[in-house]
């Protein structure tokens, strides 16, 4: 089989073109757990299948490394944006991608040569209702500050779904930030009964902030693109940041730009980047 190994700032998955490539449904999950495994197959955060849609130009389907579905991946939209443009999956700089999230919205930006560099996403509306999380509770106001008994410490989260499930919490120096002990408690917490991804969020100024994540289903890894919008959300919520102004993000692996725009759609854009391309025995 072949595969596309890519990465959106460090965040790498394997990408495999269901254009030319079958892989069975019941198999999925095994042969994310299996490609994502550095002694055994190739290494990387999950896999990534891109293939047709009926209601889009092209369609993400996103594995994390445990084998698990998730429904959207920000780093994974601009890769599947790009190699779908250079491959000539589409023929627009301008277009849609279904995700079991739903629809959002790729504009690459393409040079002289034909290649692309920056993406810009517009990863639609943030949900913040506790049903649309999902995390338990009353009410459908959005949940912010909420505190959380974990591991023995009171944590206070806000929680935003940008497909899926993010909560977000503000600590005063990111380096403190308690990712690789808390990360697999909030994970698994059981105010998230679809288990959530954990992020930390140090704000340097209304339009800047550092972050950390913890992966639902992959654990840490170098960014999380909706985690990065799932924070600008979060900031704006909590008073930190300002909707309509954009927010540069600094992740593990580089920056991202997010702007939670007025009329209430998330725009996010930076990198992706081709790692190396080959055949797997499946
Ligand atoms: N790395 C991703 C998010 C991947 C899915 C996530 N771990 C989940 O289970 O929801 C991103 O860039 O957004």
């Amino acid at each position: 089989m072949e595969f596309t190994k890519m990465h959106g700032l460090g965040n790498s998955y394997i990408y495999i073109n269901l254009f030319k490539e079958h892989l069975p449904e019941e198999r999925l999950a095994e042969t994310a757990v299996w490609l994502a495994d550095p002694n055994r197959g190739i290494g990387s955060d999950g896999m990534i299948l891109i293939g047709p849609s009926t209601s889009c130009a092209i369609k993400m389907r996103i594995f994390n490394n445990d084998g698990s579905e998730a429904k959207n991946c920000g780093n994974g939209l601009r890769c599947v944006a790009k190699y779908s443009y250079e491959h000539g999956l589409v023929h627009e700089k301008a277009f849609s991608i279904e995700t079991l999230g739903g629809p959002v919205f790729a504009t690459v930006e393409v040079d002289e040569e034909g290649r692309v560099g920056a993406v810009a996403i517009n990863m639609g509306q943030p949900r913040l209702t506790r049903q649309a999380i999902p995390m338990i509770g009353e009410g459908d106001k959005p949940v912010v500050g909420e505190k959380l008994e974990a591991n023995g410490e009171t944590v206070q989260v806000t929680a935003v779904s940008m497909g899926n499930p993010h909560a977000v919490m503000f600590v005063e120096q990111i380096e403190k930030a308690p990712v690789e002990s808390l990360g697999p408690v909030i994970e698994k917490h059981s105010a998230f009964p679809d288990w959530v991804n954990a992020e930390w969020v140090e704000v340097v100024s209304e339009t800047e902030l550092h972050f950390r994540v913890w992966e639902r289903g992959s654990g840490i890894t170098q960014a999380c693109g909706t985690g990065a919008c799932a924070a600008v959300v979060a900031s704006v919520l909590n008073g930190y940041a300002k909707q309509g102004v954009p927010v540069t993000v600094h992740l593990l692996g580089g920056d991202l730009t997010i702007v939670w725009q007025e009329n209430g759609d998330v725009l996010m854009r930076g990198p992706a980047e081709y790692i190396c391309t080959g055949n797997v025995f499946l």
